[in-house]
């Protein structure tokens, strides 16, 4: 039988380096780790031990768990912050968050690959509640290895392992986080989009105080150039994940993660690090792009805070910059 024909994946409008793929204790990859550069990791067994996690496994252990499950019209999941919506009087929020139990999301899940009307993300951190087998798969996972690059590289605690599962074709747009983090691939494959900190320009973020602080305002797949000229100027990296593969996506870098059409069900679980209390952080100079976004941000936030009212900062931001008063 002829193999199904399958879509090129998009081509954007900026350059795409590949991200390096290295096996997990190659030399190389430490150095790029320490350097806080992307690199995927090969053969580090992080989760070896729930590479046969699929629905049917997930449904029969995990059944008295209720998940968040987030329900789009498009295959766009864009994250937003409830916390901050009373601040944004026009917010629309891009997705509908649902609470479900495994089985109902797959039950949806089936729906929504027929009526081709919506997509589906199941994303929840694991914590307690879980069956005794995932807790066994999960007890199992490479925990010497990742602890030792927690300890290695002086990162915080371990915030939490989200598990992701999503319909083929989901894209998480661009944006960045405030957390290390080592991403692994259990199920189907995804195209990871990369871009370092110093790109933030080009890639417009939202203000700290709107719901969707820390994404992007800019669709990568289909940009509005007069709005957002600097797009053309990007310069990313691009990596293809297959179970079993680890992605470490830096703090601050930004990223987008899109789960190949006609690929299937993904299924990923990330493992956040915060940050070791800032104030031990010595400033180095020339001053690194992710210092420029920490202490931009806590810039936004004071001049926020001085004004009372989010709209405001921009036209005060232009005016100090600008030294001009408008
Ligand atoms: O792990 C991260 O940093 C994320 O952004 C996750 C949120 C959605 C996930 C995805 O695979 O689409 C990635
Ligand atoms: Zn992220």
């Amino acid at each position: 039988m002829a193999a199904e024909a399958v879509d090129p994946p998009h081509r954007y409008k900026f350059p795409l380096s590949k991200v390096p793929r290295l096996p997990y204790d190659d030399p190389q990859a430490q150095r790029l780790i320490s350097a806080q550069q992307p690199v995927v990791l090969t053969g580090s067994g992080l989760v070896d031990s729930a590479l046969h996690w699929n629905l049917d496994y997930l449904s029969d252990n995990m059944a008295n768990t209720q998940f968040t499950v987030y329900q789009s019209d498009n295959y766009y999941f864009k994250y937003y912050e409830a916390r901050k919506i009373p601040q944004q009087k026009d917010f629309v929020s891009p997705t509908i968050q649902m609470q479900m139990s495994f089985p109902e999301f797959v039950e949806k899940l089936k729906e929504a690959q027929c009526s081709k009307k919506h997509w589906l993300y199941l994303q929840q951190p694991l914590t307690e509640g879980v069956g005794d087998k995932i807790v066994q798969d999960f007890v199992s996972f490479n925990w010497r290895w990742i602890s030792k690059q927690q300890k290695e590289n002086n990162w915080g605690p371990l915030s939490s392992n989200l598990l992701l599962v999503g319909m083929a074709g989901n894209i998480t747009p661009v944006h960045y986080d405030e957390q290390q983090n080592f991403f692994a691939q259990l199920r189907g494959v995804k195209r990871c989009l990369l871009f370092a900190p110093d790109q933030f320009k080009s890639l417009y973020p939202f203000p700290v105080y709107h719901p969707h602080d820390r994404q992007s305002q800019v669709n990568l797949e289909n940009p509005n150039l007069e709005k957002f000229p600097k797009v053309l100027e990007l310069k990313g990296f691009e990596a293809t994940l297959h179970p079993g593969d680890v992605l470490y996506i830096p703090i601050y870098w930004w990223h987008q993660i899109e789960s190949l059409p006609q690929k299937g069900v993904t299924i990923s679980i990330n493992f956040w690090y915060k940050v070791r209390n800032s104030c031990q952080q010595t400033v180095t100079y020339p001053l690194a792009a992710s210092q420029k976004i920490a202490i931009m941000r806590n810039i936004e936030k004071m001049v926020t805070d001085a004004l009372g009212d989010i709209n405001e900062v921009a036209p005060f931001m232009r005016t100090m910059v600008l030294g001009r008063v408008d």
